[in-house]
């Protein structure tokens, strides 16, 4: 690598790819790089590997796939792993396994933009040094490269709606990437809004802290067990999809759900007209997988609450005209990539920072640039993508690459 001095910018060669974000994406992209002998340099703007997992998720979570469906290409999950792992035993596997790859990325480097130079074929990635020390802090560097990797997440930023009135709401107000555990929630109303994975395992928390947790479901959601007769139920869809076409695997599902946990409509929780497998196909929407929030919702411990009409001090209206006290209100109303924010690009990404053409076509644009990780489907998605970018890149790379 050479590097130099360029105006005040500091001036980066790279010769190989560059991939932005080292979380699980960035990462299985790096480790199938190393095996075609590719280099590349990983930009990383938070200071440790899959910040996500490390800095923005709580306590209790784990793995909601069986672990076949949530492994790297390359390194297998050690033995001893349970079927669905703790959130600490897979920052534990991500830790070695960037280790294992020598993937060294560079920590506290955020991207701000990515401009591809028709005249030069080449990318110009602009990153500037988040570390708050006299020595690194605002610092910025240009790297210059062939090629381009997206690895920055489906959840990047945390969304949280502008709901009338927040502000002179009073009580203490957070999104569910701030949430740890609901220790400091002991005894206090929690108005958590949003039915997604999160909202209702952070419900299922609370109640272990007993915390009274209201639970905001403004319109439908599909709930299904996370196994059944001691079989995952992804797995299942999985299997029974290569017999069966989608409509009739989502009709089983939906049995099997009535089956063991008994009509949702009754808990306050209407279905989509969509199935949840083509739900998540179409439009990427995850069916919640039950861990025990059903049963909190059918004891009353947590209650089910209809949208938001705005907020008082101390107090929200609800759509229906219902008026609840509450202490403290935890956002879990998703995520978003944040792609358009810095890359200059107008044809492989849409506005809404996936790209525009869906799985299993989205991993690859023109002039050197990839996407991993966008594909709706969780790090299986994100394997497959990381496998297919390493080996064009390496059928290219290889001839041209000293
Ligand atoms: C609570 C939760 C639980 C989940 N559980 C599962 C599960 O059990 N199974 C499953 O398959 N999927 C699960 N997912 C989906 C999740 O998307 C994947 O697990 C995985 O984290 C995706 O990896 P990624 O590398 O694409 O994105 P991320 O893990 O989000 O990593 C992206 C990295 O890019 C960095 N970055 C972002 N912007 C910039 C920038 N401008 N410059 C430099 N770096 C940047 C970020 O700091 C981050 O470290 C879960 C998601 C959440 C939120
Ligand atoms: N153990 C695991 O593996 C876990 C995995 N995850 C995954 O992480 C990803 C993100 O999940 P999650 O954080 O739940 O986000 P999601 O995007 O899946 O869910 C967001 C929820 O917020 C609701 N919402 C959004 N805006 C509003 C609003 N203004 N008023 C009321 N409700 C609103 C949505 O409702 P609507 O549908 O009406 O828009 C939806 O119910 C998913 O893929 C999920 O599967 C999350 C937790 C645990
Ligand atoms: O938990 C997530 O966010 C995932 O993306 C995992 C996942 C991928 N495909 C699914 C289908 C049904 C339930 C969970 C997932």
């Amino acid at each position: 690598m050479l590097s130099e001095d360029f105006f005040m910018r500091r001036c980066v060669w790279v010769n190989g790819p560059i991939i932005v974000g080292a979380g699980p994406s960035g990462l299985a992209v790096g480790a199938c790089l190393k095996e075609q002998g590719v280099p590349f340099v990983i930009l990383e703007r938070a200071d440790c590997i899959a910040s996500l997992w490390q800095k923005r998720t709580y306590d209790r979570l784990k793995l909601h796939l069986p672990k076949q469906f949530c492994q790297l290409p390359r390194l297998p999950f050690p033995a001893d792993f349970p079927e669905y792992p703790s959130k600490n035993q897979f920052i534990d596997y991500l830790e070695n396994y960037a280790t294992t790859f020598e993937l060294n990325p560079r920590f506290n480097q955020c991207v701000q933009s990515a401009k591809y130079d028709e005249t030069s074929g080449l990318w110009r990635v602009r990153s500037v040094s988040t570390t708050t020390t006299a020595a690194g802090g605002g610092a910025e560097v240009e790297y210059i490269c062939r090629w381009l990797v997206v690895a920055t997440g489906e959840n990047a930023e945390s969304v949280t709606p502008d709901v009338e009135g927040i502000r002179e709401f009073g009580g203490h107000v957070s999104h569910v990437s701030e949430y740890r555990s609901g220790d400091s929630f002991r005894g206090k109303k929690v108005l958590v809004v949003g039915c997604g994975n999160s909202g209702m395992e952070v419900c299922l928390d609370l109640c272990h802290y007993n915390a009274y947790p209201s639970m905001v479901v403004r319109d439908s959601v599909h709930v299904l067990p996370r196994e059944v007769l001691g079989k995952s139920t992804f797995e299942l869809a999985v299997f029974l999809m290569k017999w069966l076409p989608l409509w009739l695997v989502d009709k089983l599902m939906l049995l099997l759900a009535w089956v063991v946990l008994g009509n949702i409509k009754k808990l306050g929780l209407k279905r989509p007209s969509i199935g949840p497998l083509e739900l998540k196909n179409t439009q990427g929407k995850t069916p919640v997988l039950d861990l025990g929030a059903l049963a909190k919702i059918r004891s009353g411990e947590v209650k089910v609450v209809p949208g938001i009409q705005r907020f008082f001090p101390g107090r929200v209206e609800l759509v229906d005209g219902q008026v609840l006290a509450v202490d403290s209100v935890i956002f879990a109303t998703g995520y978003r990539s944040n792609v358009p924010s810095w890359l200059q690009d107008t044809e492989f990404f849409c506005k809404n920072g996936f790209p525009k053409q869906p799985f299993p076509q989205g991993w690859k644009g023109k002039s050197g640039l990839y996407a991993v990780g966008f594909t709706k489907r969780g790090l299986s998605g994100a394997s497959l993508d990381a496998k297919r970018i390493a080996g064009d890149i390496g059928k290219i790379g290889n001839s041209t690459i000293a």
